[in-house]
């Protein structure tokens, strides 16, 4: 059983436009909403593969919970007031994604620990619990923190996927797995990563510091998985961009995937890069199953290329 938490869930609307102009009237070419948010994007991923998976988040049962039903993914609401945010995204025929993402629920503390306290319930009959996203308005940037420390101590291993201060507390409880982008990991480590050395590095600077696994997604470039005695690197297959939202999170889930099914580690980053490359290939925020995956697009994993440069992927 993989348990996801998503601390700010949303509902995605997506609108197809022949061009972004700002400021002009744009009529909209095809649009589409989906269930949305970094952990529930896992759960669907999961459950389109058929692994037991249930997302908690904060929010009632509303229209959220129900297009997740309809994925078939159970979900678990914890206490909140208001409505989940919509998060729009504008989509150009090359792929080009612009994203506009609201703030989300004002959870109290009250709220917040009940979170937390729903997390560490489940956890305790998880193999993985995933926690990620961004934080919800008001919460303090240590709420993901909180949560790995709650999952670890039930007993489940953790990944965690979230950005800027929310990442460095996660990082500072130790999660199993994180998963940034490139950006997001330049931001942890405080400096530029324009290269696959650079890149390297600083995973490797998480590993000595006690995290067992550092999946990188990095785009085009496909993705790296670093441990504290190895490294490995899978590029993405090209594919025709049609909305790259989820793409991340279809990499993580493809990864615990793999890894449920006892792959190893550069097995499993090959099912990663091949789930997050089908994710690009389909439209607004639909994540691929079965059916949309083919690991033999894929090269086998390898050692990666240190001089590749980065400059312009993934950010
Ligand atoms: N332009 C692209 N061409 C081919 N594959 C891509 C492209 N963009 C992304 N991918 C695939 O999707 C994976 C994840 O992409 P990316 O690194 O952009 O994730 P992310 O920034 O975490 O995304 P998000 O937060 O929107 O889910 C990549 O490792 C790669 O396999
Ligand atoms: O605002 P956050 O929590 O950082 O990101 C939310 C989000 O952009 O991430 C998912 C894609 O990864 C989308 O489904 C969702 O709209």
């Amino acid at each position: 059983m993989i348990v996801t938490v998503t601390p700010n869930p949303s509902i995605d609307r997506t609108v197809e436009v022949p061009e972004l102009v700002p400021g002009a009237v744009l009529r909209a070419t095809g649009h589409r909403v989906d269930p949305g948010g970094k952990g529930v994007n896992v759960s669907r991923v999961l459950a389109h593969f058929g692994r037991p998976t249930l997302a908690v988040m904060p929010g009632g049962e509303g229209e959220l919970a129900s297009l997740l039903r309809r994925a078939g993914v159970r979900p678990v609401c914890t206490p909140a007031t208001g409505a989940t945010r919509v998060n729009t995204a504008l989509v150009e025929p090359d792929g080009t994604t612009t994203k506009v993402n609201e703030p989300g629920l004002l959870l109290t503390a009250a709220q917040l620990d009940a979170l937390v306290d729903t997390v560490r319930v489940h956890a305790s009959s998880a193999d993985w619990v995933v926690t990620a996203g961004s934080v919800p308005t008001g919460a303090a940037s240590d709420l993901h923190g909180r949560i790995v420390r709650a999952a670890r101590r039930a007993g489940a291993r953790v990944a965690v996927d979230t950005s800027g201060d929310a990442l460095r507390h996660a990082v500072a409880e130790r999660p199993d797995l994180v998963k940034p982008n490139v950006a997001e990991l330049a931001e942890l480590v405080g400096h530029p990563l324009p290269a696959l050395a650079d890149v390297l590095a600083a995973a490797r600077e998480l590993c000595s510091d006690g995290i067992d696994t550092v999946l990188v997604s990095m785009g085009a470039a496909g993705a790296l998985v670093v441990d504290r005695d190895e490294s490995w690197h899978v590029a993405s297959p090209s594919v025709a961009v049609r909305s790259t939202v989820g793409a991340g999170d279809s990499t993580l889930a493809g990864y615990l995937i793999a890894l449920g099914a006892g792959a190893k580690k550069p097995d499993a980053l090959v099912h990663a890069v091949a789930c997050g490359a089908a994710a690009v290939g389909l439209p607004g925020t639909a994540v691929p199953g079965p059916a949309d995956v083919d690991p033999t697009l894929v090269r086998p994993a390898s050692t990666p290329d240190s001089t590749l440069d980065l400059t312009g992927e993934a950010a």
